[in-house]
């Protein structure tokens, strides 16, 4: 999917939100557990519940790997479902991946042509020739963590290097790589106040923000800083939306949650 063809999206549905299918066995309804594939089951129920509210989904693939094999058949299944039913949907393998430029070709096949996801996070510590592979995709995205949604993001990202932040330079440096016009990066919606800088940087890019929703970030923050005229940003909730109900009703209680945001977002479109 092209960023024209995901902002038309964005535009038609008066939203921008992103769902994690963070899928957790331990947090599921109990009587899924029942189902031959429970995270399938939980995951199709919520799809099916919230699709028309959203532009975008996010499996976290540690959620998956954290089953082995089962895991796998259950997001193997789940970017099916989305793609043969709802092809206009973004889909994010929010895998954090990163190495030298001959493994991170390996990665980048398992995602884009293996599971055919639309785009995948990749970490840019190890530099241009880890990041590269993952652009090398027409219609492919690597979304850089540049400013991430947790405390730990002070350790390192913020501090200056030769008179800049790493996550400017991260910015900076990126945007001269090779079909950077593929490059979308990570801004923790718990670090809106930065993102007027971050937009002198990136103008142009599509921003992925965590953190609204579990993590207490600002959705109205958010836009204030970091919309643009394109719109420019996926939002994401998780745990608020998909765990909004324990019972039966889960799936209801999530299209309730994912509602309430999409219209929110729809009086920041106006
Ligand atoms: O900076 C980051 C990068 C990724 N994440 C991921 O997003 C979701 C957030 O889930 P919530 O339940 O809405 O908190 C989760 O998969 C994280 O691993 C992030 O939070 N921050």
């Amino acid at each position: 999917m092209t960023n024209r063809e995901l902002t038309e999206q964005i535009r038609k549905k008066r939203s921008f939100l992103c769902i994690g299918l963070d899928t957790d066995l331990d947090k599921i309804p109990g009587h899924l557990k029942q189902e031959e594939d429970p995270l399938f089951s939980f995951n199709k129920a919520i799809i099916d519940a919230t699709h028309e509210y959203c532009v975008a989904y996010k499996p976290n693939i540690a959620f998956y790997e954290a089953y082995g094999l089962a895991g796998w058949k259950a997001l193997e299944k789940t970017i099916e479902y989305l793609n043969e039913h709802h092809p206009d949907i973004f889909t994010i393998a929010d895998a954090k991946r990163g190495d030298i430029g001959n493994t991170a070709t390996r990665y980048a096949k398992a995602f884009f042509e293996q599971l055919n996801f639309d785009s995948v996070t990749v970490a840019p510590y190890m530099g241009r020739d880890s990041v590269e592979p993952f652009l090398q995709f027409p219609g492919k995205h690597a979304i850089l963590l540049a400013l991430t949604s947790n405390q730990g993001a002070f350790d390192f990202q913020t501090t200056a290097y030769e008179g800049k932040a790493l996550y400017e330079r991260v910015l900076e440096t990126a945007s001269a790589y090779e079909h950077s016009e593929r490059l979308m990066y990570v801004v923790g919606a718990t670090k809106a106040e930065y993102l007027q800088d971050i937009r002198k940087i990136v103008p142009g890019s599509f921003l992925l923000v965590p953190g609204v929703g579990a993590q207490g970030g600002s959705l109205q923050e958010v836009c204030k800083y970091g919309m643009t005229e394109e719109v420019g940003l996926l939002v994401n909730s998780t745990r608020a939306i998909i765990y909004a109900s324990e019972g039966t009703d889960f799936a209801e209680a999530a299209a309730a949650k994912a509602k309430e945001l999409r219209d929110q977002m729809a009086k920041e479109l106006l």
